[in-house]
């Protein structure tokens, strides 16, 4: 049977660089919610083993796409003979902070471990995606949460849901020209988190995605304007936090034409996971 299975954006409502391992991955105290807003993917089982991609992305070879790296990746380490037909509809912006990659590999890995029945634990699935991406595991474990590591150590926490106006300046940031960069900030002392949760929160990334890219630049100041606003991950996109979905909805309809963006509510349980419970509870099995 076909199903539709929720992949969630993610946004890092702040983002400090603590360090740099000697394999060149930062260490990083970021905090981590997921908005109501993403992909879907539908999944038709096969019984002959293959993993098929039925809607292949512009620009990413299905062999690199997450969503097929993770359903081979749990074929694998299940040993199942099953395969699986995929179907991907794209609407997180990519290379956007927003986690799209690493949210769907996620989605790939929960739903095939249900309809494949191969019984793993969350906690095991997020072991086997941080070799995919340093966010998969949250998108896995599907709560907010205070990340420490590379991202993948998680304290899960319950920040304001608040409305966000998440605008995308019409550029693609890759992530390793962020992390790349040798005027990166990367020794933002580590503090505890109830230190962490009551100061005001930045990003250590925006810096320089400010200065290297003048629509990130322009972009930050101008939603400045209305609302308190900072990149999410390392860019390109920029979100602003509101109180109501009416505030930020009015002031997205006047952002600048070289701008697109979407409103969306932060939550702290991920709706993939309510997707899952809800299909559980159906079937009788929770
Ligand atoms: C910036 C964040 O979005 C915060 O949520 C993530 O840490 C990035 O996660 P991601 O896009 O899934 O990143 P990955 O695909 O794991 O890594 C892409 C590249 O970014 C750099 N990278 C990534 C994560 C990290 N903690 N330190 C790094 O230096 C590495 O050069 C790596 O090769
Ligand atoms: N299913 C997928 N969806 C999006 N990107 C994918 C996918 N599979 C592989 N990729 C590759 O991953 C790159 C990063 O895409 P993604 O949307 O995850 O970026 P991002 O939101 O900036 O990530 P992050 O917030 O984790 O830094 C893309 O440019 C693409 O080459």
């Amino acid at each position: 049977m076909t199903q539709s299975w929720p992949s969630p954006a993610k946004l890092n409502l702040f983002l400090y660089i603590t360090g740099q391992r000697a394999n060149g991955y930062h260490e990083l105290q970021t905090l981590f919610q997921f908005v109501d807003f993403g992909d879907s993917l539908g999944f038709t089982t096969r019984t002959d083993g293959q993993i098929l991609l039925t809607t292949p992305v512009d620009g990413v070879a299905d062999d690199n796409n997450l969503v097929v790296r993770a359903a081979r990746l749990l074929q694998k380490h299940s040993q199942t003979t099953q395969g699986v037909d995929i179907a991907l509809t794209k609407r997180i912006p990519m290379g956007g902070g927003l986690g799209g990659g690493s949210s769907n590999a996620a989605t790939v890995l929960i739903a095939l471990n249900t309809l494949w029945n191969c019984r793993l634990a969350d906690e095991q699935l997020a072991v086997l995606g941080e070799s995919l991406g340093a966010d998969v595991p949250v998108f896995v474990m599907g709560h907010a949460a205070f990340a420490e590591g590379i991202g993948e150590v998680l304290h899960p926490v319950e920040p304001e849901e608040k409305w966000y106006l998440i605008a995308h300046p019409g550029i693609h940031i890759p992530t390793p020209t962020i992390f790349g960069d040798p005027e990166l900030i990367r020794n933002t002392p580590k503090r505890p988190i109830n230190v962490l949760l009551s100061t005001a929160w930045t990003n250590d990334c925006q810096p320089i995605a400010r200065k290297r890219f003048c629509e990130v630049e322009q972009l930050v100041s101008w939603l400045l304007e209305y609302a308190p606003s900072r990149m999410t991950g390392t860019g390109a996109c920029v979100f602003a936090e509101f109180n109501s979905e009416h505030e930020a909805r009015e002031v997205l309809r006047q952002v600048p034409p070289w701008v697109s963006g979407f409103v969306a509510k932060g939550v702290n349980v991920s709706p993939l996971h309510s997707y899952r419970a809800e299909l559980l509870r159906a079937a009788g099995k929770a």
